[in-house]
C-alpha cells in the first residue's frame, strides 16, 4: 500500500452498498467525524492524557446505553435469527466488550468506582438518547442506520490510523486505541455489520425510506463528532 489510506481501495465494503450511500451522501458531516482533531491528537500521540481520560469514562458510560439500545433491538426482530444476532450483539457488550473497557481504564490510572460514579456529560445524553429514541419510536432498520456511525466511522479511523505512514507508533501512548480499532477482530465486526445492514435495509424497504434514513445517519454522524469533545481537561 502506498500513501494516504483510502476507503474506496482499502476498504470498498465502507462505500458501497445501504451504508456506504448514507457515508457518501453526508460526507461533509462525515469527514468533520473522521477526521477530528481528536483522531489527529491520537494519531499524533499528542492529545493530552487528561482529555483522552475524560473520554474514556464518557465512553465507558456510552457502552452502557448501546447495550441498552441492543437490547431494544432483541425487541424490534422480528424472525429467531434476528433476535440471536440482536442478542449476541447485546452479549459482546455486557459480557465482553464492558470488562475490556474497564481494565483498559484501569491502565490509564482510572478505577472502576470512579467509572461508576462518573455523571453523564451533555454530549452523552445527547447521543445515546437520540439512539435509544430511534430505538424506542422506529423499527429494526432505523435502529440499525442509526448504530451505523458508531461502528462504521470508527472502523474507518482505526483503520486509516493504523495504515497511515504518519501515525505516530514509537512513544505513542495512543497506539493501543488504534491497534484496537484498526485490528482484525474489530475488523471482522464490522463487515458482519455492515454486511447485515445491507440485509435489513433490502427486507424493510430503505430504498423508499431513505431520506429519513440519511436524516437518522447523518444525525448520528453529527452526534460522534461532538462526543469527541469529551476529550477535554477538567
Ligand atoms: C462514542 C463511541 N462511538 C463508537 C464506539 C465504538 N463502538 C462502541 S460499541 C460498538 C459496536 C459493537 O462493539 C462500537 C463499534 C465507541 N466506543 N464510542
Amino acid at each position: 500500500m502506498t500513501g494516504e489510506w483510502q476507503a474506496e481501495r482499502d476498504w470498498p465494503l465502507l462505500t458501497q452498498g445501504l451504508a456506504g450511500r448514507l457515508r457518501q451522501d453526508c460526507m461533509k458531516q462525515w469527514l468533520d467525524f473522521v477526521g477530528h482533531p481528536f483522531v489527529e491528537g491520537v494519531a499524533s500521540g499528542t492529545m493530552e492524557v487528561e482529555a483522552f481520560r475524560n473520554f474514556l469514562i464518557q465512553d465507558y458510560l456510552y457502552l452502557i446505553q448501546y447495550a441498552r439500545a441492543c437490547a431494544l433491538l432483541v425487541h424490534k426482530s422480528d424472525t429467531l435469527t434476528a433476535m440471536r444476532h440482536a442478542a449476541q450483539l447485546l452479549s459482546g457488550i455486557l459480557d465482553t466488550e464492558l470488562s475490556m473497557h474497564v481494565g483498559y481504564c484501569r491502565q490509564w490510572g482510572i478505577e472502576e468506582p470512579a467509572l461508576e460514579q462518573a455523571e453523564e456529560s451533555i454530549e452523552l445524553l445527547a447521543y445515546s438518547r437520540f439512539i435509544l429514541d430511534r430505538a424506542q419510536t422506529g423499527d429494526m432498520l432505523d435502529l440499525l442506520v442509526t448504530l451505523a456511525p458508531c461502528l462504521i466511522g470508527y472502523a474507518e479511523v482505526g483503520a486509516r490510523l493504523h495504515a497511515s505512514p504518519r501515525t505516530v507508533r514509537e512513544g505513542n501512548p495512543y497506539w493501543s486505541w488504534i491497534a484496537l480499532y484498526g485490528g482484525d477482530e474489530y475488523t471482522a465486526l464490522v463487515e458482519d455489520g455492515v454486511c447485515r445492514l445491507n440485509e435489513v435495509g433490502a427486507a424493510y424497504g430503505a430504498q423508499a425510506r431513505y431520506p429519513t434514513l440519511l436524516r437518522e445517519f447523518t444525525t448520528a454522524v453529527r452526534l460522534e463528532t461532538v462526543f469527541w469533545t469529551t476529550a477535554r481537561s477538567g
